[in-house]
């Protein structure tokens, strides 16, 4: 599936600053299309996050001025994904790379410039925090090449956009602007060009210093609660925040609000 690589260079870097991974996808000459290579250092930077308990918060950013170009298109021309199940190689270990059928116990945070397209805007909507450049250009434009969006969108961009932009958008295949992607809450923020990873930063330094306790039975409850009945929404939520009440850091940030300090959690 990978084309050949134009340089040596990592097709993915990951890189821990404090209690932040960053995870900056690497071929700018083909505006970061995904490889294999660049899949499996994904797979590992993911599982990273989820098992060093320094790591608090993830960032998801791309190199060279581009997100993601989605799947590498000339690899795909000679080496199909269809052809791969024909054969019996298909190999769909990859798909949690992409967040599909696995989402990240600690927050992930988008910074995005330039193109977030195809896989690229697939990726985005297994993440939980999303910047961009004004410049930014969204777009799940598979349909155009005669190709399905297998990297979730069918599924799940209709539950995270209305419903009507969501059709038009896997339909048409069209791009749209970062100001329509933020208009339509695809995107969060829309940043000056450049700057969408210092913005990105400053986020994942304010969710870093929260409580990790706290921070990820929020999310885990987000997650565990989707699509539910109200009711069974309940209960899991009410396990998942006594269970935070009875940690070491609901002790720390109280006593430091009291003594007027800033708390300093240690995430027990
Ligand atoms: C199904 C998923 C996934 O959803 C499928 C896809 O992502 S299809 C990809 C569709 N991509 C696009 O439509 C983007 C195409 N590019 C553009 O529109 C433009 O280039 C741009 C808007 C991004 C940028 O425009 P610019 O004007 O700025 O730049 P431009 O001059 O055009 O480009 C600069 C150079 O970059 C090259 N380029 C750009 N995009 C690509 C690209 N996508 N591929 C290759 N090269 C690209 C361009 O050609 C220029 O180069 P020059 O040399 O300078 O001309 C699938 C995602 C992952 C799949 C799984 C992978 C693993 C698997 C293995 C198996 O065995 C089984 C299958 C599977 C599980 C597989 C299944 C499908 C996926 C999940």
């Amino acid at each position: 599936m990978t084309a050949a690589a134009t340089t040596d260079a990592p097709h993915c870097l990951v890189e821990k600053r404090g209690h932040v991974l960053i995870v900056t996808l690497n071929r700018p000459q083909a505006r970061n299309a995904l490889s294999m290579e660049m899949m499996a250092t994904m797979r590992e930077a993911w599982d990273q996050v989820d098992s060093d308990p320094a790591i608090r918060v993830a960032i998801l950013t791309g190199a060279g001025g581009s997100f993601c170009a989605g799947m590498d298109l000339k690899a795909m021309r000679d080496n199909s994904p269809g052809d791969t199940v024909d054969q019996g190689t298909w190999n769909p270990e990859s798909l949690p790379a992409l967040l599909k059928g696995r989402r990240l116990t600690k927050p992930l945070i988008a910074a995005v410039e330039g193109a977030a397209i195809a896989g690229g805007t697939e990726i985005l909507q297994g993440t939980d925090i999303r910047i961009a450049g004004e410049s930014a250009k969204f777009g799940v434009a598979e349909a155009r090449w005669g190709l399905f969006p297998l990297g979730g969108s069918a599924v799940r961009l209709p539950r995270q956009i209305p419903y009507t932009i969501a059709a038009d958008l896997l339909l048409t295949g069209r791009h749209i602007t970062a100001a329509e992607a933020k208009e339509y809450g695809l995107i969060g923020y829309v940043v000056p060009d450049g700057t969408a990873l210092e913005r990105a930063l400053e986020i994942a330094d304010t969710i870093a210093a929260n409580g990790p306790v706290a921070v990820q039975a929020i999310l885990k409850t987000m997650r565990d609660t989707e699509g539910l009945h109200e009711e069974d929404a309940f209960k899991i939520e009410a396990k998942l925040g006594i269970g935070v009440f009875k940690s070491k850091d609901a002790k720390i940030g109280p006593k430091a609000f009291a003594e007027k300090q800033k708390p300093v959690f240690t995430g027990e």
